[in-house]
């Protein structure tokens, strides 16, 4: 029987309880907002590269910048996919959703350059991290427009990459700088459900694509990554902030919940809105919206005004990838692009310090009993 200090609330979520320690980032600290190893994430956000985060996050400090030049043209040499993982890809059909897709991949990719020793982490992160947008693109394009794109790119960064990718062209300077954004905005942040998933699956000694195909698991539901796609279902429900705000109304009374609001640690605002959110007005000017921001806007004013709940990162990331033309079932997969990085510090830390995580749990079932013979039951 648990004791009154350890009990802990049947429905609660672990809410408050410290789990274990990390290096990587605060959370909703006061004063603080959200640091990735001690710089604000709108800083970094402000004047920084992902590839800059990304090793930040990897390797322990920013990089020089001839460090970072390495890293980048590193990360570059190795995009290119396997072909037994090109054929793998093209058996998975059109309809699947993208986030089985990257469970698939990075899966595969394991079978084929198997992690041997830890002492291949950080290689083998690289590797994920430069052939993760592949791996989605190729499936896309292949099912989806019967083409086999060529998985390298002459692009200078991950962002750029994924839209070239994608698109078939580089993009627009605007268009990669809030690709960049977005991935550095994304990248990491503490004990959430992903990163927890990882961390339990490293402190059994498993392999790091064991570890991170469990953490894309887990942030393929709406309540985490799954997020950022179900506010875009949601906002593309509606053709005015008046219809929004009739229907939402009737949301709320229902007590439905309403995609990309609220959070588990932050109580008045996700710091990472206001800089997703600038950077998603700036492409609705852009692209001449009338309808998505404006409606995305009203579900913001009525959200605060009537539960004083606030949109996380998910909400106007929503809007500002459609602006971009990429197909909403693709949002939450760029999360797992970006995201790998703190996943991967997470399970270096882990391993660094590890024993197995095994908490216990209240039980709350039967008294000991005897097992009635079958014929008599
Ligand atoms: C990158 C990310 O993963 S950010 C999170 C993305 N997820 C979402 O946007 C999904 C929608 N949001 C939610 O489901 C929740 O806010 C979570 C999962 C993020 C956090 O859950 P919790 O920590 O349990 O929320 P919290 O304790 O603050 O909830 C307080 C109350 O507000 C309600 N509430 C919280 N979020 C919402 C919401 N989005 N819509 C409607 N009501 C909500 C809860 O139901 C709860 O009501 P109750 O007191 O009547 O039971
Ligand atoms: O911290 C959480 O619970 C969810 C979140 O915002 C994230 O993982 O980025």
């Amino acid at each position: 029987m648990a004791d009154a200090k350890n009990k802990v609330l049947s429905g609660a979520g672990l809410r408050g309880q410290i789990a274990g320690q990390t290096a990587l980032s605060t959370v909703g600290k006061e004063g603080a907002g959200l640091t990735y190893r001690g710089y604000d994430v709108r800083e970094l956000a402000r004047c920084g590269k992902f590839e800059e985060v990304a090793y930040l996050l990897l390797y322990g400090e920013l990089p020089t910048a001839a460090q970072l030049q390495a890293y980048i043209e590193r990360l570059q040499a190795l995009s290119d996919i396997p072909d037994t993982l090109k054929e793998v890809l093209e058996r998975i059909p059109a309809d699947a959703h993208p986030m089985d897709v990257m469970r698939i991949g990075v899966s595969m990719l394991g079978t084929l350059e198997p992690e041997e020793s830890f002492a291949q982490q950080h290689d083998v992160t690289d590797r994920l991290l430069a052939t993760l947008p592949a791996m989605l693109i190729y499936w896309y394009r292949f099912s989806h427009e019967g083409v086999r794109i060529d998985c390298v790119t002459q692009e200078k960064d991950l962002g750029g990459h994924f839209l070239a990718l994608l698109h078939g062209k580089s993009p627009s300077e605007l268009h990669r700088e809030v690709m960049n954004v977005s991935l550095i905005l994304y990248a990491e942040h503490e004990f959430n459900a992903s990163t927890f998933t990882g961390r339990v699956c490293a402190s059994t000694l498993s392999d790091l694509y064991s570890c991170v195909t469990g953490a894309i698991g887990s942030l393929r539901g709406p309540l985490h990554g799954g997020a950022n796609e179900a506010a875009m279902d949601l906002i593309d429900r509606f053709n005015s902030p008046e219809e929004a705000l009739e229907e939402l109304r009737q949301m709320v009374e229902r007590k439905e919940l309403i995609m990309g609001f609220g959070h588990a640690i932050y109580r008045d605002s996700d710091p990472r809105n206001e800089v997703i959110k600038a950077y998603a007005k700036q492409l609705a000017d852009e692209v001449g919206d009338t309808v998505i921001y404006p409606v995305s806007e009203a579900i913001e004013k009525f959200m605060w005004d009537e539960k004083r709940l606030f949109p996380n990162a998910d909400f106007f990331h929503a809007s500002a990838y459609r602006f971009m033309g990429i197909p909403t079932k693709l949002f939450t997969p760029i999360f797992v692009c970006s995201r790998l990085t703190g996943w991967a510090a997470h399970i270096f830390e882990q391993r660094a310090n590890n024993r197995i995580i095994r908490p216990s749990a209240e039980y709350i079932g039967e008294e000991q009993r005897a097992v009635t013979p079958i014929s008599e039951r």
